[in-house]
């Protein structure tokens, strides 16, 4: 009681110095309680630096090498590991289903709502960024639907008509390439343009002619397409700003906000404002024209029968579709551009990355160029080749769109895998890189093999996840699967890689949540 009285009356004497060492004090006891016997995870290995401050992963993934570097914690210290005061990382297969899939999975983590998009001043979650599972689902519902296997098949020639501009654009990328004595072609550009395109026609019924020179695009366009077709394609910009965000994701919502206006602000640049605007003004006018159509239609909608089933019919396009369930023309726009941005940068790098691999190893090229012309496959075989399914399911493995891990919370009744308890709340993830990477599952992980998939073990099947996993995997996976068979299908049976030779020998990548291509080029040169 004395102690207490001696050190009040002294901290009530010096108001300044308390104000100081007040919050200093509690950090203290808050690091010393995390690391010690009392913290609930105190059982789980890992390094004292995590353990103290999740300044550790923060920091690790503003530099871009938070997957590669959990990985290395998983060598030294055993499948589960402790990568934050709070959290915990798995790289076991076997903990997958439970935290993605049974039961819906555990929740996303609160650090995902900071990829909410604006709309002028309005912030909204996406589909991806939305963390309740209640207000997520009648937005996936409105959708859903578009992205199923027979509503594809029934837009195949949307999809095919971005891929054969696709192929065209290469094939000219290649003849410009050699007529400049082998300068390099970035076909990330046009990968990235097939998925800004393939996503525009087929889910806002319209396309956004990343790959046109022929469309109403303004002249600037026209001539970066038509200059060397490796000029960034003006969707880049507003893809890279919001790749970019994914290197301080875990800050504080209130933290994120000030850095990303810092960081908008430090870092602003004509091209990227010039993008934004295009992105913004393109997704304005679908969602009006979707508006339009369904007022001009009100009478037809009342009968649902009587609406057409084509996947880009007005009426039933994506923006058409939340508008009809109700989300006002502000959301449904930012649910939009999150569609233009989840869909062009992980379809163009594992698109890009597998024609890279293709050119890389042209033993591999030739295997997957006589199945294709001796099968000749429609829209419906594609996915039964035995290589060419390889070649695509090695492309996903290796491209690590998405290398770090995908954070949930356990739920408030606790845990338990394998004899180790993690309390309700606890930050749980498995790290695409670390099971993609698994030598014990993917033996010479590093190597691009199609044909370890043509007889694949269980663990193999269990452990590639590059669309994620469960209820929350990605929305759009079958269509992304799609357009990543038709364009490959179509590129090695056009011949445009026969002499390609990679001017790199590897894709390097800043590990953020969707990786960045160190550069923004993945380069072919023709021989
Ligand atoms: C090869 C291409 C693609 C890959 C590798 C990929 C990967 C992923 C991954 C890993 C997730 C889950 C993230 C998590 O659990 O935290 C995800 C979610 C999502 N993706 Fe994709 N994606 C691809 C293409 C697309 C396309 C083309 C679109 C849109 C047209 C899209 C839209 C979405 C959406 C909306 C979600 C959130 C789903 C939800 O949380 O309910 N993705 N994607």
């Amino acid at each position: 009681m004395a102690i207490r009285n001696i050190m009040l009356s002294s901290l009530l004497a010096h108001p300044i110095l308390t104000i100081f060492l007040l919050p200093v004090t509690l950090v203290v006891l808050r690091s010393v309680y995390r690391i010690s016997p009392l913290h609930p995870l105190s059982h789980i290995p890992g390094p004292l630096v995590p353990r103290l401050s999740s300044l550790w992963l923060t920091y690790h993934a503003w530099i871009g090498d938070e997957a590669s570097v959990v990985d290395a914690l998983h060598k030294k210290y055993g499948t589960i590991v402790r990568n934050g005061p709070n959290s915990v990382d798995i790289s076991d297969g076997a903990a997958l289903a439970t935290i993605y899939t049974e039961r819906g999975g555990f929740a996303k983590t609160k650090f995902y709502e900071n990829f909410a998009l604006p709309d002028g001043v309005h912030m909204h979650n996406s589909i991806f960024s939305e963390t309740d599972p209640l207000t997520r689902a009648p937005r996936a519902k409105a959708v859903a639907v578009l992205f199923s296997t027979s509503n594809l098949r029934q837009g195949q020639d949307l999809i095919y008509a971005c891929v054969d501009k696709f192929v065209a654009r290469l094939a000219e990328g290649k003849k410009s390439s050699q007529a400049r004595g082998s300068a390099p072609l970035n076909i990330l550009n046009l990968t990235r343009g097939l998925a800004v395109d393939a996503v525009s026609s087929y889910l806002l019924g319209k396309s956004y002619g990343a790959l046109s020179e022929d469309s109403d695009q303004n002249k600037d366009e026209k001539r970066a397409v038509r200059k060397e077709l490796a000029e960034p394609m003006s969707a880049a910009g507003m893809v890279d700003t919001f790749v970019a965000v994914g290197r301080f994701w875990y800050l504080p919502s209130w933290l994120f906000k000030l850095v990303e206006s810092w960081d908008a602000w430090w870092n602003a640049d004509e091209e990227v404002t010039h993008s934004l605007a295009r992105v913004d003004d393109f997704v304005a006018g679908v969602v009006k024209d979707a508006e339009a159509s369904i007022s001009a239609n009100a009478a037809q909608w009342k009968d649902k029968a009587t609406v057409p089933a084509t996947p880009n019919h007005p009426l039933t396009s994506y923006p058409a579709r939340l508008l009809q369930a109700g989300f006002n023309s502000s959301e449904t726009r930012a649910q939009c551009k999150d569609l233009i941005f989840a869909g062009s940068d992980s379809t163009g790098m594992n698109l890009a990355t597998i024609l890279f691999m293709l050119a890389k190893h042209p033993e591999c090229y030739r295997k997957a160029r006589d199945e294709i012309l001796a099968s000749k496959p429609g829209f419906d075989e594609l996915q039964s080749l035995p290589y060419l399914r390889g070649v695509v399911k090695e492309g996903l493995r290796l491209s690590m769109a998405n290398p770090s891990r995908l954070p949930r919370i356990v739920p408030p009744e606790s845990w338990t895998f394998k004899d180790t308890h993690f309390p309700g709340g606890t930050e749980i993830s498995c790290t695409p890189y670390s099971l993609h990477l698994n030598p014990e599952v993917f033996p010479d992980p590093f190597g691009f093999k199609p044909e370890r998939w043509i007889d694949p073990s269980e663990e193999m099947m269990r452990d590639a996840i590059p669309f994620g996993l469960g209820s929350r995997q990605c929305i759009a996976r079958n269509l992304a699967t799609v357009e990543l068979y038709c364009a490959v299908a179509r590129v090695i049976e056009a011949g445009i890689l026969q002499g390609a030779v990679t001017v790199k020998s590897e894709i390097e990548i800043l590990e953020w949540f969707n990786s960045k291509v160190i550069g923004e080029r993945i380069d072919l040169v023709w021989q």
